[in-house]
Order: structure tokens, then sequence, then C-alpha cells
């Protein structure tokens, strides 16, 4: 028998999502009658204590008996249990430093820490996520953020919605102008967004003809990394020698930057990658870009505009391309920011039921089946207070050397 928990989120702002709803619980322990869950009680999850508990699950303030805990985000040092197995967001792959301390943490406590971030396939890519929300989400915000801008309509916020079928009704009510929106990317950010589009019927259209037509409609155009860069030589290779070389590429977005007026960032920016646009390529008379929905996030460097994160309860900022500075995004002179890095929060019922179902699929079967995929050990980070080798990079930044 193993048994797991659902712990409770304790980071700040509250976050409602959850690895299981009720309802996938009792499909799990009907299909794997060796796994046991307990819920830790929780005020803020999505799903009410008292639908675990009808469900037929202990709710309870203590978990500690539990082998394999289950949580999204990152969990406090102070709340963390020795010696379990831990799963949830760590954010520590990218060494980033502000989980450091919660790392190091992690090691002294003999825990062993599974990062939903590399739960992956053999050839690296990801089962596991968050990302077609994100996607989903950001394009309705962008849409949002240009009905609010242009004062040609409104659009309610998606974390006052019940649920995605109401996000979708609230776009059938909008008329969107005539406009050019690229979308970059090629994974599950990308394919959220794609499907607002798509449910909007807005035209998808190949690159030659979105770089070389004007159209009287709404259109789109989804590039991949070949499509906005391009290799030194001046012939492009694969994806892969572009992931692995990204160095040897040049940027090739200005092209699309020139024709579009919106741009949807969903796309995965890895280190040395070219850069999208400068400073100096936004305030080019050239540029046409007034409004840009960044939900890939990455602040400061690979998109000029994005000069920092917004929250859920204040989405939309200004960026002037003249001054590099913030400014009301209602200002002539600015491009329009949409750059919430937490956009799944604002649709925890379907996120928490779309990763649980995700979940349930890739990883709970390795629990009883011995692990055959190796995808139980391709994602554990630490075990016996130390990082596991795949994970070794990270001994520096642990040891807080870097
Ligand atoms: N704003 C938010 O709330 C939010 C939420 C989720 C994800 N994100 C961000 O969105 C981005 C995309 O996430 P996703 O869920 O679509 O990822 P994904 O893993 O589903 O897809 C990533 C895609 O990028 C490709 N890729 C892999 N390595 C690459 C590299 N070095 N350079 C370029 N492309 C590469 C992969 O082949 C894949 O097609 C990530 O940066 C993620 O952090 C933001």
């Amino acid at each position: 028998m193993i048994k797991f928990a659902l712990i409770k989120e304790r980071k700040t702002p509250p976050d409602r999502r959850v690895v299981f709803s009720p309802k996938k619980l009792q499909e799990i322990v009907q299909k794997f009658p060796e796994a046991s869950f307990k819920i830790e009680a929780s005020d803020i999850r999505i799903f009410k204590d008292s639908e675990y508990e009808e469900a037929g699950f202990e709710v309870s303030q203590d978990i500690s008996d539990c082998e394999v805990l289950l949580g999204v985000k990152e969990v406090p040092i102070a709340s963390l249990i020795p010696n379990k197995k831990y799963f949830f967001f760590s954010h520590t792959i990218k060494k980033q430093p502000y989980n450091r301390e919660l790392l190091e943490a992690i090691l002294k406590n003999n825990i062993d820490l599974y990062d939903y971030e590399v739960i992956v396939k053999t050839n690296g890519r990801r089962l596991i996520g968050f990302g077609r929300y994100a996607g989903l989400v950001g394009a309705y915000n962008c849409f949002r953020a240009l009905g609010l801008r242009d004062g040609i309509f409104e659009m309610p916020k998606v974390d006052i919605l019940p649920d995605l079928k109401s996000v979708l009704l609230e776009l059938d009510k909008i008329k969107l102008p005539n406009i050019k929106i690229v979308l970059t990317g090629s994974g599950k950010v990308a394919h959220g967004a794609k499907e607002i589009l798509d449910h909007l019927k807005i035209k998808q259209v190949g690159v030659e003809e979105y770089l070389n037509n004007d159209f009287n409609e709404p259109v789109y155009c989804l590039i991949d990394v070949l499509d906005y860069n391009v290799h030194k030589s001046g012939t492009n290779i694969t994806n892969k020698h572009f992931y692995s070389h990204p160095e040897e590429y040049n940027s090739n977005f200005m092209r699309f930057a020139e024709v579009s007026h919106v741009f949807i960032a969903g796309h995965f920016y890895g280190d040395g990658a070219p850069i999208f646009f400068t400073q100096e390529q936004a305030n080019s008379p050239k540029f046409k870009i007034k409004l840009v929905a960044d939900v890939s996030c990455d602040i400061g460097i690979p998109i000029a505009s994005t000069i920092r994160s917004s929250t859920i309860a204040d989405p939309i900022y200004g960026y002037d391309p003249k001054t590099g500075e913030e400014v009301d995004f209602r200002e002539k002179s600015a491009i329009t920011v949409m750059a919430v890095d937490n956009l799944p929060c604002e649709l925890p019922k379907d996120a928490s039921k779309g990763f649980g179902d995700m979940f349930m699929k890739h990883v709970i079967p390795a629990f009883f089946n011995l692990d055959i995929d190796g995808i139980l050990e391709r994602a554990k980070m630490t075990e016996n207070g130390k990082l596991a080798e795949r994970f070794s990079y990270l001994q520096n930044y642990v040891d807080g050397k870097e």
C-alpha cells in the first residue's frame, strides 16, 4: 500500500490549485487499490474539504503518516516534513536564487524531491504541466487588454468566472478588428493560446502569407524557433540543433514585428537564445506591435517590453519604448503588456482537473509497475540527502557558490 497525501498550499498569494479533484481520486483508488489518499485540510483549495469527505477521503490536519506528499507550489521550509517523498514545482532547476535555501533544506531533511518540470519522456519532453491553462488564460487576457485599451469591448476577468466554459462564452461576445496576431511556441502554452484563437474563428495563415498580405479579417500566424531565428550560415538546420546551439543563431523576429499588431508569446526561451526585440528595435518606426501578451514571461531579456511580471489583480501595464520605463497602458506611445506569471491560477478548477488527468496517466502507474519507463527515476532530484546524478549541476548553487 502506498499512502499519498494532497498537501495544503501555503504560498502567498494563495494558490487554489490541487493535484487531484475528489472525483479523480475516486477513479485512481478504483484503478489502483494499493493507493490510498489523505487530504490535508485547507480553506483555500478550489475543492472544499467537505467535497473530499463526501467522496470518501479522510481530511486531516496531520498527514505525517503518508509517504508521498503531492503539492503544487513550493512548500515553505518550516512546513517540510523530513524523510518524505515530495512532488511540487520547486523552481530550482534553473538555479533560481530565491529557492536555494529551499533545496538546501530538502537535502538536509533527507527528502526525495520530484519536480513536475522534470517529469519527462526519455527524449526530455515534459509530460506534466499547467501550460495549456496558461495559454488559454493568457490569450483571453490579451483580448481583454485590447478591449480595455481601445475601448472597443469589455470582458470580465477570468478569475471571477467559474470555469473554461464561461470563459469561452465571454469570448463569443466580442468582435475583433482586422488585426494580425503572431503567436510563438510549440508546446502546451502555445497550443492553449491557439485553442482560444481557433475558438474565436480567427483565420490561421502561413508565414509567407502573413508577412506579405493584407487581410480584411483578423488573422494569426503560429511560428516556431526556425521561423523567428536564422542560423548564422543563413541555412537553418533543425529545431533540435537550435535547442543545443542557440548562440549560432540570429533573431529573425523583426520581420514579424513589422507587420503584427499583437504578439502572444508562448515559446520556451532557452539560455543563450537570440532575443526577440530590443528597446531600440521597439523604438524603430517600422516596429508595429502595440500589444504583447507575454505568457512565456521571461523578465528583462528576450522581450524588451516585459520589464516585470504583472499580477492577476493588476495584469496590464504600459511600456514606453522611448524611455524603457513603465507608463499607463492607455498612453498613445505605450506598448500594452500583459505578463501575469501565474495565469493557470485564474482557472483553478479546470487547471486542477487537467493536471490530475496528466498525473494519473503518466505518473501514478509508475508507482505500481516498478517504474518500468523510468518516469520517477528521471524526475527524482534528491535522494539520501544528495542530489541525484542528473541534477549534480546544482551542487554549487546549493552550496551558495554561484
Ligand atoms: N505565465 C504563466 O503563468 C506560465 C505558465 C506556464 C508556463 N509558462 C511558461 O511558458 C513557456 C512555455 O511553456 P510550455 O508549457 O508550453 O512548455 P512545453 O514544455 O509544453 O513546450 C516547450 C516547447 O519548447 C520547445 N523547446 C524545448 N527546448 C527548447 C529550447 N531550448 N528553446 C526553444 N524551444 C525549446 C519544446 O520542443 C516544446 O515544443 C515556459 O517558459 C513556461 O515557463 C508560463
